[in-house]
């Protein structure tokens, strides 16, 4: 079969899952893997006859998407601010709005002027001036795209799931950037104490509480990580006060928080830290318009 067919059939058929704009962006992310071409070659060979080794492997993705698994999982491949990550169902996929979250923090940091974004000259001092912890790392995203974008700054990530912290670490290791990944659950105050003091504290944690997973759709709910998801209906605040509660005792004074939000828990995060004493509060939406991120100083 030629590749240009191909990729159109596999389009028609995930219309049984996705909608038709998902459905043909899917269909080129399966063919740029499969050919090892971007989508612009992909156009121009067209004509291209596929090899029996990659129709079966076709056929496989092709059952796998039908059964609505993510394709970042089926390819085991996800792009987060220029990096292409390995990913798999240990680890939340990494979203654009994150990635806004980690815009925020490097136009704030490069504003002030910090010398943390270029790499020391060989020979220089190496001293690493902000220390920076990634709350509930995941795939590592945050972490990583911080390191890459700051290399001068120190730069931890922690997470509660051993599986999540090997594909961080895996992350790490092919990147070839350096972060500390721990296993913390910070829910816990004692085991918070594993953890460093910082100038930055960034988190894109669990939020969504648990009575919304019937109205999610399908390709999240049976195939990403819950705990990576959801939290009680009755607490969802519940990591941001053990952020809170963290901060107070390891955020440098003059140190910034930046956190990810459920769009409907602007007003109560906010609300959260003025209470805890926070400074310079401000609730930003993502590109979609929705409350999405939020920054306060510790003073
Ligand atoms: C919403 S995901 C974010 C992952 C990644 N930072 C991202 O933005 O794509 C939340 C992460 O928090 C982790 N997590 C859940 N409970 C935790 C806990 N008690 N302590 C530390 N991490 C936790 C999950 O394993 C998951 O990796």
């Amino acid at each position: 079969m030629k590749t240009g067919a191909a990729e159109k059939e596999l389009a028609r058929q995930l219309e049984a899952v996705y909608d038709a704009g998902e459905s043909a962006a899917v269909a080129t992310l399966v063919f740029e893997a499969l050919t090892g071409l971007d989508r612009s070659r992909l156009r121009l060979q067209r004509e291209t006859g596929l090899t029996d080794e990659q129709v079966l492997r076709l056929e496989a993705i092709t059952r796998r998407l039908l059964q609505e698994e993510p394709v970042q999982y089926v390819l085991n491949e996800a792009w987060f601010a220029g990096m292409r990550l390995y990913v798999d169902p240990a680890v939340l996929i990494p979203r654009p709005e994150t990635e806004e979250l980690v815009e925020w923090i490097v136009s704030d940091l490069r504003a002030r002027g910090l010398d943390v974004f270029d790499k020391a000259p060989n020979g220089a001092d190496r001293t690493e001036v902000l220390k920076v912890l990634d709350v509930g790392t995941g795939s590592g995203c945050i972490a990583l795209a911080l390191k890459q974008r700051m290399p001068r700054a120190e730069v931890w990530g922690c997470d509660v799931s051993d599986e999540a912290l090997n594909v961080a670490r895996r992350n790490g290791s092919t990147l070839d950037i350096r972060v500390d990944f721990q296993g913390v659950d910070f829910l816990s105050d004692a085991q918070q104490t594993l953890l460093p003091s910082v100038d930055v504290l960034v988190s894109n944690p669990p939020y969504i509480p648990l009575k919304d997973r019937s109205s999610m759709h399908g390709n999240v709910v049976q195939w990403e990580p819950h705990t990576a998801l959801f939290v009680p209906d009755n607490d969802p605040l519940l990591f941001y006060a053990a952020i809170a509660r963290f901060c107070n005792r390891r955020l440098h004074t003059g140190g910034v928080v930046y956190l990810e939000i459920h769009e409907e828990l602007g007003a109560a995060v906010t609300e959260l830290f003025r209470h805890a004493g926070y400074a310079n509060v401000e609730l930003r939406k993502d590109l979609q318009g929705k409350d999405r991120m939020v920054r306060v100083s510790r003073i």
